[in-house]
């Protein structure tokens, strides 16, 4: 078996077709969305996701601003930043670009974001949201994985979804959004023993892990749905995921690429959550007029 291939370019571009006629609607209602990101120090990798994360915002017609700190800036500094977005009414999402270095504390910093504005759903009330099943921001990632789940006609309900991973961004909400539409979850992580045992198990399994190309094809069952979060360089530092491909793809029925997956998916959720952000601030009077 060859397994379909999930593509997150295509299904991102056709979302992002939906966002920029939303975008278009707002702004002649008279309220651009507005999207402000802030990356604190020279991580190459960082620098890549906030210049796409800017290209597309601008790409789709919103407003961009990117605010670029040095590593040595204060949490005092940054929060001052952020308290000046969040009271500016031509912005709609905020995002703080993680990791942040050492010195500043990542949960204030969240914290500090004004819930409205908070497009990562990463804010504790955007999480508590998520969980009982209120209207609230989802994390970008796991939003953009059952958008692409949904878009390519893979139902959850009565499925076992494997999650390896369990981070509070990634790991953590995928097994809250997919026990919402009704899959079975099970988490596994670093501490798990006989990891196949219980991702042989899955009907869907999703990889965060951080490892590169870690999972093989023996650890998924024939037919099984395999999405692969990871993002890592391998012996000849070409990007790869956590899932070996070539393998896995012989063994799976549809499995998502690296690059190409689950990283433009991201994306173009933030810019949802962005455009949602804006069409509550129209409502509530909250917008900015254009001049
Ligand atoms: N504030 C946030 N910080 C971080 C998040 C996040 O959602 N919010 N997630 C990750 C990084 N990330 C977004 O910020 C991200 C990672 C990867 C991609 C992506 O499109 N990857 C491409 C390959 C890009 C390359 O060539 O290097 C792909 O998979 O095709 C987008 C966003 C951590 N920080």
């Amino acid at each position: 078996m060859t397994a379909k291939l999930i593509s997150g370019v295509t299904i991102g571009k056709e979302i992002r077709e939906e966002i920029a006629t939303s975008v278009l609607d707002l702004t002649t209602e008279g309220c651009q969305p507005g999207l402000a990101v802030i990356l604190v120090g020279e991580n190459p990798a960082s620098q890549t996701y906030v210049k796409n994360k800017e290209k597309s915002s601008i790409e789709v017609g919103m407003k961009s601003q990117l605010i670029k700190l040095p590593d040595t800036v204060s949490e005092q500094e940054l929060l001052g930043h952020i308290e000046e977005l969040n009271s500016d009414d031509s912005i709609h999402g905020i995002l703080v670009q993680l990791p942040l270095p050492k010195h500043i504390n990542e949960d204030l910093v969240i914290r500090s974001i004004d819930p409205n504005k908070d497009v990562d759903g990463f804010h504790p009330q955007n999480v508590g949201k998520m969980i009982i099943g209120q209207e609230g921001f989802l994390p970008c990632t796991p939003y953009g994985i059952m958008e692409m789940l949904e878009r390519s006609g893979i139902s959850v309900a009565g499925k076992h979804a494997v999650i390896i991973g369990r981070s509070n961004i990634v790991g953590k909400p995928m097994g809250q959004l997919l026990l919402q539409k009704d899959a079975t979850v099970t988490y596994c992580h670093s501490r798990t023993k006989d990891l196949p045992s219980f991702t042989k198990q899955a009907d869907i399994l999703i990889v965060a892990i951080g490892r590169a190309k870690f999972v093989t094809a023996d650890f998924v069952k024939e037919g099984a749905v395999v999405i692969d979060v990871g993002m890592n360089r391998d012996e000849n530092g070409k990007l790869c995921g956590d899932v070996d491909f070539n393998t896995v793809k012989e063994v799976a029925s549809a499995i998502t690429p690296v690059p190409g997956g689950v990283g433009p998916m991201t994306i173009t959720m933030l810019l949802k959550n962005t455009v949602l952000s804006a069409e509550t601030a129209l409502q509530e009077g909250r917008c900015k007029q254009q001049a």
